[in-house]
């Protein structure tokens, strides 16, 4: 049962997961959101955990940065431990009209990246979330009057150089955050059939010289984190 990646035991990992880039984020969360914890990965420090949200099982894993990593953790949880629901909880750069801090939902995600060409038969793949976990989060968002964003984001294979030209573009289609994995998570998410959602905070300004201080990229995020967990509680509870 056990993986390359993943040493977790059959029953280990919860249907829903949630998968943000860095394992110290994942071990955070686990330690200030859930009861119950168990360690159930260590391999390669990719460190996951499962436990209970407001009665809710729940893991918790890392993905690593950028769509290759991201996408052998996603279709392995989803092939080998047969989980349904995977949410991103990440950080971006942010275009345009938006600050520090602001709550972005990954409608779609455009790419550099040849992943999903690679499994799509060359063609362009419309990397889009799954329309039942969006419309949970808008509406949580909405009753808990926390402002999320629903908007295009920007999955780059590149963190530092790519596309001189990129922010022009970004910002002329109208894409307000780029981060490094949505648009493989989304194509893994409607090849292997189960649903996805990225959502992100804006952890640096593309376009200011304003970032997060890396503690709070890996400890700050607990808006967007109890944003995500209570919009996948079950109706009603
Ligand atoms: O904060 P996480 O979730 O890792 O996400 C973003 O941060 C990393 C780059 O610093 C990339 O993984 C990017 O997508
Ligand atoms: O991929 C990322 C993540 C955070 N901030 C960025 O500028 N890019």
């Amino acid at each position: 049962m056990s993986t390359p990646h993943l040493d977790a035991r059959p029953g280990d990992i919860a249907d829903t997961v949630l998968l943000p880039g860095d394992p110290l984020r994942a071990r955070h969360i686990a330690r200030e959101f859930l009861d119950g914890v168990v360690e159930v990965n260590t391999r390669r420090n990719m460190l996951g955990y499962s436990g209970r949200y407001r009665g809710m099982r729940v893991s918790v894993i890392g993905s690593g940065m950028g769509i290759p990593s991201c996408a052998i953790y996603a279709t392995e949880l989803a092939r080998v431990f047969g989980v349904r629901r995977i949410v991103r909880v990440g950080t971006c750069g942010g275009v345009g009209d938006v600050a520090l801090g602001d709550l972005l939902l990954a409608q779609a995600a455009s790419t550099d990246s040849n992943f999903n060409r690679l499994q799509f038969g060359g063609h362009e793949l419309a990397a889009c979330a799954d329309f039942g976990l969006m419309r949970a989060a808008v509406d949580t968002a909405a009753a808990q009057r926390v402002e999320l964003r629903v908007a295009g984001v920007f999955s780059t294979d590149c963190f530092h150089g790519g596309d001189p030209q990129l922010l022009a573009r970004l910002l002329a289609h109208r894409i307000r955050g780029v981060e490094m994995e949505s648009a493989g998570l989304y194509g893994v998410a409607m090849r292997e059939g189960f649903q996805a959602l990225s959502v992100l905070t804006v952890s640096d300004h593309l376009q200011h010289d304003a970032h997060m201080p890396p503690t709070q990229r890996e400890q700050g995020l607990a808006r967007m984190t109890a944003l995500v967990l209570d919009s996948l509680l079950p109706a009603g509870s």
